[in-house]
């Protein structure tokens, strides 16, 4: 696994925003088919840096999302997509309006779908249908989950409904009018699901999320802190800012700066 750590949360932003470019535009650059860059997308707060970047760039004519497809990690369940609160809104609004991606190449769970098991079926396939996905960007709860994969989900979970748990509902209503709005499940793509991913970049910013970033690099794989399972991955990336460090030993801070001093992307 890779740290890279960066002074702020736009430094992060910078960051992972360019990763992705340069990801995007080297597939694209070597493929022998047709097939798109497959990306995998968060919601949240610490995601919105990347995708003012990405606007940005798209403005300025250094990439095109033509040949993009997105899946998105989860949506709440019982929130129309036109619904301000919905993962659907956040994702359009903040970003898939801005940048010349199709309509048809965008995918996000359908958090009103009568049949959820059918639904999380389907989403499993339709990724299988483009090859995997090649990058998968995620953020982390302050409790270490990635997507809604609450603490105690099986790592070897797929797409599924989860229960959000007390903590979820409590940190996530300051996106809503009132705790009260704030559903009780969602559906979310599982933490195999992500493991399966060719990459996976996880954005970790703010004080609040310092020990789940302890737990998830310094502390064994658990189903407790379920970002954690990203040890296991291959090719595994988390960029934080120095707030994120604070429960972090000094000499793993140290460590992963002095590597990262003689690495690019
Ligand atoms: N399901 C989302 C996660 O995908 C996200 O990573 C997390 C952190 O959000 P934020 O970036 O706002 O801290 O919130 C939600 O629970």
């Amino acid at each position: 696994m890779r740290l890279i750590i960066k002074d702020n949360s736009v430094q992060v932003g910078e960051y992972v925003s360019q990763l992705i470019k340069k990801r995007i535009l080297d597939y694209l650059k070597q493929r022998k088919d047709n097939r798109p860059f497959v990306l995998g997308l968060p919601t949240g707060s610490s995601p919105l840096p990347v995708y003012k970047r990405l606007v940005e760039m798209h403005k300025a004519g250094e990439i095109s999302f033509q040949d993009v497809v997105t899946f998105n990690m989860d949506e709440y369940v019982g929130l129309d997509r036109d619904h301000s609160f919905s993962y659907h809104y956040f994702m359009w609004t903040n970003f898939f309006n801005h940048i010349d991606i199709k309509k048809e190449n965008v995918h996000i769970l359908n958090g009103m779908a009568g049949d959820h098991v059918q639904e999380c079926a389907d989403y499993e396939a339709k990724i299988k249908s483009f090859g995997g996905i090649d990058l998968f960007l995620g953020g982390m709860g302050v409790d270490g989950h990635i997507a809604f994969n609450e603490p105690c989900s099986s790592l070897q979970s797929r797409t599924r409904i989860k229960t959000l748990t007390k903590d979820t509902i409590i940190v996530n209503s300051r996106f809503f009018e009132n705790i009260s709005q704030v559903p009780t499940q969602a559906l979310t793509v599982g933490v195999g699901t992500i493991m399966d991913s060719k990459e996976v970049v996880l954005i970790v910013t703010g004080h609040s999320k310092a020990m789940a970033l302890y737990k998830t690099i310094e502390e064994g794989v658990s189903h407790i802190w379920t970002a954690s399972a990203i040890q296991m991955h291959q090719k595994a990336m988390i960029v934080c800012d120095e707030d994120a460090t604070d429960e972090l030993k000094v000499k793993t801070v140290k460590y992963f700066k002095e590597v990262e001093s003689n690495l690019t992307y």
